[in-house]
């Protein structure tokens, strides 16, 4: 049975990176995904915005929504401090599979929770299942038309407090419309758009910021 994408990008980050060391996983996915294999993993361009973010937040409790490869991650996790986690969502059992081989072999495992399933099953159960009170940080990476249901339903679930930051990818390309719409017609979210482009390709992309006001 042919290797998937997923597994090539894997195998050679297993064969090309330094264990242990979440930059050098990081680079070696990039190098892959720009050199060999398209594939939708953050990237280096807006990886720098997701990093500026998360070092301004500085969260204890971050979620992601779509691990894909583990690449955002390893990107996240290797910025947060002693005792903060990151708790992340991959409803494809393969993708997941893969994510937590990278997550390990970047070394940043103790960090992060991986959470196999649909983020309308997860995101509910965060509070008992998983302990969260609430979250400090969200990056929203999954599919496009989850954006907006899932906003909405991390606030009916309470999980979001004054000051949590949400950050979501591809608003331009592949684009999240109802979710644009919804956040930032929203008198509950200070929105900021944050122009760059696609991973990987000249293609213009951005990332939009939104701080729930409580
Ligand atoms: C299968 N699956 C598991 N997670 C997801 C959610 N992510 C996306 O869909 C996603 C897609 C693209 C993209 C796709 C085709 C194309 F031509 C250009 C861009 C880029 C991204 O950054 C993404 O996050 C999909
Ligand atoms: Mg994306």
């Amino acid at each position: 049975m042919n290797q998937s994408k997923e597994r090539r990008i894997l195998n050679f980050v297993l064969q090309n990176a330094v264990r242990g060391d979440p930059c050098s996983v990081m680079e070696t996915i990039d190098k892959y995904c720009s050199e060999k294999e398209w594939a939708m993993n953050v990237g280096d361009v807006k990886g720098v915005i997701l990093d500026k973010t998360v070092e301004e937040i500085n969260p204890k409790v971050a979620l992601e929504l779509g691990t894909y490869c583990g690449y955002s991650a390893v990107r996240i996790a290797r910025l947060l401090k002693a005792g903060a986690r990151l708790l992340t969502v991959e409803f494809n059992p393969e993708f997941a599979a893969i994510a937590k081989q990278m997550i390990e072999f970047a070394g940043v495992q103790d960090k992060v929770k991986l959470l196999e399933g649909p983020s309308e099953v997860i995101i509910p159960q965060l509070k008992k299942k998983y302990e969260v009170d609430t979250l400090d940080f969200v990056f929203v990476d999954h599919w496009k038309d989850r954006y907006a249901p899932d906003t909405i339903l991390l606030q009916e679930c309470s999980l979001l407090r004054k000051g949590s930051v949400l950050l979501a990818d591809n608003i331009i390309f592949p684009g999240a419309p109802e979710f644009v719409k919804y956040i930032r017609n929203n008198p509950r979210f200070q929105c900021s758009t944050y122009l760059s482009h696609l991973e990987y390709m000249k293609v213009q992309d951005a990332m939009e910021k939104a701080v729930f006001l409580g």
